[in-house]
């Protein structure tokens, strides 16, 4: 009966019990009183078997209970000093062995949550907005990683700059599961990886919001949180861009959103251009063309020599106007008209659709086949932009025969066929407007058109400011005596980019080798027009003589 007394008191009681007692209890029956009544035998085994549900394993309370119990009954003071710690124990495996699972299982199963997917914004905002919080918990979550380990797992996206700043040996990440409070609530914010590993960074496609709550309000007002500080916040937007690498649409990046007026071309050319996009995204139009019954599409071509900003306009709109940029070139030969017609169709709209060369792939009533430089592979890029660069600025390898699978009436019912979608703005790009078949530029699929130049004064001055100093250097002379060595017309804006690229932060470097890359690039230029005019049959245009860029009527004044 006393063991029975034993087990079914709180713990506290334990420390009224004679040592006798307690010792009956583990010594699993030795006592007189065992012998008298067998009933305590069954009682001393549940008592064990208690024990060892709050975690204490039953070799230890065999090995080690009946010698520390001889001694205990040898010396009471002893008793007295290890009571407590065996309820501290028993307390601490009870908290790890129940409480823990249960509370894991609250956080797993109970809490509501959201689930947001690696390719929407949200995610990005959320993931920033948890990580630059002030929260008191946030420094006691850490992961570490080998520099080397960690340049292998991390893809671009790039949550925490301050964390990948340099080469260092050894990296300290934010832990996979971030505790946080917000408005009186806590919160959970746990990566989900594709590999069933728990981090931020490898490999992680998901994040789960959890909040303890009985609602999913707190939720929804984390998320807005999150939205509002990165929407609005200058230079943290990002747009996502998508790209057809099999048969169907994929997510290839969220890139920082492109400001405008980082894109040169005449200043009152873009703001008609932006103010006609407006113009056509607004509610009121889409009603207009509803209530009349027109199929609500704009069409824009851009046209112009490579590298001089066609593809870069077209992400600066998506990202102005807070939309995704599907992009297509129609010079992939792997591209029918099925796919071209389901790709078109399974765009979201409302977003900017970029269909690529749409020239190149020589498209006419028939299937084509058309000789094109395949380009080299790139080198190693330096960052996302390079690789593109790298075959615009002329480097390209051996010709190879292609054979296109799409047609020009596949292409045209794509655009504006019954099933076509609508509410998109497509931007067609082309360097050739004049190989154009007038089909597809004809009113009502192209209804504006914008031609792309190469560098004028102001957009080599422009460039020159913007890639070679830093905000605190007054640049504008130096800007104005590099544009003047400048080739009105002759460089695109990609190739002074290119050449830029290599001075960041170095303007003497960049004004001391100038004329030297000048005189290079021109003969390298002139060698290739007259290569290409012997392919046609041509016969060499003369040398025009030099023409530097000259500043424009506002640039004079
Ligand atoms: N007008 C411009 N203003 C600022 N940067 C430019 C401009 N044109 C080109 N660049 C730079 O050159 C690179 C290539 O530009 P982009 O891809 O937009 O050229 P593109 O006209 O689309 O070329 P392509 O006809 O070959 O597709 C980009 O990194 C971009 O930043």
């Amino acid at each position: 009966m006393s063991s029975m007394q034993c087990v079914c008191f709180p713990p506290h009681s334990l420390l009224r019990k004679t040592s006798s007692e307690l010792m009956d209890f583990l010594e699993g029956g030795s006592s007189e009183r065992e012998e008298k009544d067998p009933s305590t035998s069954t009682t001393t085994n549940i008592a064990q078997k208690v024990i060892g549900l709050l975690g204490v394993p039953g070799f230890i309370i065999n090995t080690f209970g009946p010698q520390i119990l001889t001694q205990a009954r040898r010396n009471p003071r002893l008793f007295r000093i290890i009571t407590p710690l065996i309820i501290a124990f028993s307390a601490a495996a009870a908290l790890t062995h129940l409480i823990w699972p249960l509370f894991n299982s609250i956080i797993g199963e109970w809490l509501p949550f959201a689930q947001l997917k690696s390719d929407d914004p949200l995610y990005d905002y959320l993931c920033r907005w948890v990580h630059f919080r002030n929260d008191p918990l946030r420094h006691l979550q850490v992961d570490a990683q080998s520099a080397a380990y960690r340049r292998q797992q991390v893809n671009d996206k790039l949550w925490w700059p301050e964390d990948h700043a340099g080469a260092k040996d050894i990296c300290f990440e934010k832990s996979g599961k971030r505790f946080f409070w917000f408005e009186r609530t806590l919160f959970i914010l746990e990566a989900i990886s594709w590999s069933g590993r728990r981090s931020y960074y490898n490999d992680s496609k998901d994040v789960k919001l959890k909040a303890f709550s009985f609602s999913h309000r707190p939720i929804k007002a984390v998320l807005q949180e999150a939205w509002n500080t990165y929407q609005n916040e200058e230079g943290s937007r990002t747009t996502r861009i998508w790209h057809c690498p099999e048969d169907d649409w994929d997510v290839l990046a969220h890139k920082q959103t492109r400001p405008l007026d980082t894109v040169d071309v005449d200043d009152t050319e873009k703001t008609k251009l932006v103010k006609d996009l407006k113009k056509y995204l607004s509610d009121e139009t889409k009603e207009w063309y509803a209530r009349r019954g027109i199929p609500y599409r704009r069409g824009y071509l851009f046209y112009g020599p490579p590298g001089t900003g066609k593809t870069s306009l077209s992400m600066a709109i998506a990202g102005h106007f807070n939309i995704d940029l599907y992009v297509l070139s129609l010079a992939n030969p792997r591209l029918s008209d099925g796919m071209l017609t389901n790709l078109m169709t399974s765009v979201d709209e409302p977003c900017v659709v970029l269909l690529e060369d749409i020239d190149s792939a020589g498209l006419s009533r028939e299937v084509s086949s058309t000789m094109i430089d395949k380009p080299k592979p790139p080198p190693p890029p330096r960052n996302d932009d390079d690789d593109k660069d790298y075959d615009k600025m002329g480097r390209i390898g051996e010709r190879v025969d292609v054979r296109y699978n799409i047609t020009l009436s596949g292409v045209l019912n794509a655009l504006d066929g019954a099933a076509s979608p609508e509410g998109h703005v497509l931007i067609m790009s082309t360097n050739h407007p004049e190989a154009l078949d007038p089909a597809l530029a004809r009113a009502g699929r192209v209804d504006y058109k914008v031609e792309f130049k190469n560098a004028t004064f102001e957009t080599a001055k422009n460039i020159f400011k913007r890639m070679v100093g830093d905000e605190t250097q007054d640049l504008e002379e130096l800007a104005t005596t590099f544009a003047k060595q400048i080739p009105n017309g002759k460089f695109s804006p990609a190739e002074l980019q290119g050449y830029l690229l290599n001075y960041i932060g170095d303007v003497d470097g960049a004004m001391t080798d100038l004329d030297s890359w000048l005189k290079k690039s021109l003969e390298e230029k002139a060698n290739r027009e007259k290569l290409e005019a012997e392919k046609k049959g041509i016969a060499p245009k003369p040398a025009e003589p030099e023409q530097k860029t000259e500043p424009s009527e506002r640039e004079k004044t």
